[in-house]
C-alpha cells in the first residue's frame, strides 16, 4: 500500500473506533473552506457516512470564498451541512483588538459546535494539524478543542499532499492558509515564515530530536530560534490545566486512566 492510502485507511478507522467506543455514532466539525477542515470532513464522511455533519460558521469578516468553497466540498463528497452565522454573537460582545477578537470568534464557533454535539449526540472532531499544535497557532478552548483529532500528527506541508490524494477541490488546495479571523489575515504573514520553512525544522526538532546546535548547522538562526521559542512558549496549549495536588490520587498527576476504560 502507498503512504497516503495507508494513512487514509488508518485515520478512517481511528475516527470510527474512537467515536463508537464511547457509545456514540456521530461526529461533527467546523468547515471553513480551508484545507485542514476539508481533509477532516472527507475522512469523517468516509468513516461515519450519514452520521457526519459539517457546520459552516461564518462571521461578518469571513472571506467570501469560505462558504462557496466549503459548499463545493460538501457537494463533491455528499456531506450534510448547516450554516450558522456567528455575527450576532460577535456584535453582542465588541472587542477592538484583532487578536482578542479572533480568539473570541474561534471560541464562539467552538461553543456552537459543542452545543450541536449535545443536540445531535455527536463528538467534535478536531482539525488542528501538527504544525499548529507545535507552534501553538490556534485558540485555546477555541479551534484547538475537540474530542478526537485525526490530523494532529501531520504537518501542514503533509496536509497539502494528503488533500490532493483525497481529491479535495483545487479552490481549497490553492488558497493560502488563513485563520480567516480578520480581513487579510494569513498564517504565513502572521507567523513570519512559510510552512515549507517551518515544517522541516519542526520535524527535525520534534520527531528526530535534533538539538538546537544541530538545527543551527542546517537552518537559518532566526527561524530556529522562532520555532524553538514557539514550541516551548505554547506547551500549555497541549496540556490539561494544572491541578493543585492535595490528595494521594490527583487528576492529571496520579489518576491517569485512559479515557476509553469502560466499567
Ligand atoms: N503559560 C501559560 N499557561 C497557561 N495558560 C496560559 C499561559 N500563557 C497564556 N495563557 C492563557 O492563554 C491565553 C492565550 O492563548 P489564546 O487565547 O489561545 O491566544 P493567543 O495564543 O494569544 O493567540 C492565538 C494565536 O493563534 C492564531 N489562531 C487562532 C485561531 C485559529 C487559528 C487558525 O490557524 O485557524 C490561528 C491567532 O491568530 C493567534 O495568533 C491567555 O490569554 C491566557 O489565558
Ligand atoms: N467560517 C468557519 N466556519 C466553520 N468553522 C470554521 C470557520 N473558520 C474556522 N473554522 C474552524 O476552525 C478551524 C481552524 O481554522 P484553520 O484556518 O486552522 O483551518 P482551515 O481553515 O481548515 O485550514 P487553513 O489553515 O488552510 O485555512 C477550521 O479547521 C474549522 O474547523
Ligand atoms: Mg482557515
Amino acid at each position: 500500500m502507498k503512504k497516503w492510502e495507508l494513512i487514509e485507511a488508518f485515520l478512517i478507522r481511528f475516527i470510527k473506533e474512537e467515536i463508537t467506543k464511547t457509545g456514540l455514532k456521530k461526529g461533527i466539525c467546523g468547515l471553513s473552506g480551508g484545507i485542514d477542515s476539508a481533509v477532516v470532513a472527507v475522512l469523517a464522511k468516509k468513516a461515519l457516512g450519514e452520521n457526519f455533519k459539517a457546520f459552516m460558521l461564518p462571521s461578518q469578516y469571513s472571506s467570501k470564498s469560505s462558504i462557496e468553497d466549503a459548499k463545493e466540498l460538501c457537494e463533491k463528497f455528499d456531506i450534510d451541512y448547516e450554516i450558522i452565522s456567528i455575527a450576532p454573537l460577535l456584535e453582542a460582545y465588541p472587542i477592538d483588538d484583532k487578536v482578542r477578537f479572533g480568539n473570541f470568534s474561534a471560541r464562539m464557533r467552538m461553543a456552537i459546535l459543542y452545543d450541536k454535539s449535545a443536540e445531535l449526540g455527536a463528538l467534535v472532531i478536531g482539525t488542528s494539524n501538527k504544525s499548529e499544535l507545535m507552534l501553538g497557532y490556534g485558540t485555546l478552548f477555541g479551534d484547538l478543542a475537540s474530542a478526537l483529532n485525526p490530523i494532529g500528527d501531520l504537518y501542514k506541508t503533509e496536509i497539502f499532499e494528503f488533500a490532493e490524494y483525497l481529491g479535495v477541490p483545487d479552490s481549497i488546495i490553492n488558497k493560502p492558509p488563513s485563520a480567516d479571523l480578520w480581513q487579510g489575515q494569513s498564517d504565513e504573514k502572521e507567523l513570519g515564515y512559510a510552512y515549507s520553512q517551518i515544517d522541516p525544522v519542526l520535524e527535525d526538532f520534534v520527531d528526530n530530536r535534533a538539538t538546537k546546535e544541530e538545527l543551527l548547522k542546517k537552518y537559518d538562526k532566526d527561524l530556529v530560534e522562532f520555532v524553538i521559542k514557539k514550541v516551548y512558549q505554547n506547551q500549555f496549549k497541549r496540556k490539561p490545566p494544572i491541578i493543585a495536588k492535595l490528595k494521594s490520587r490527583t487528576v492529571g498527576h496520579d489518576f491517569l486512566y485512559e479515557r476509553d476504560i469502560r466499567l
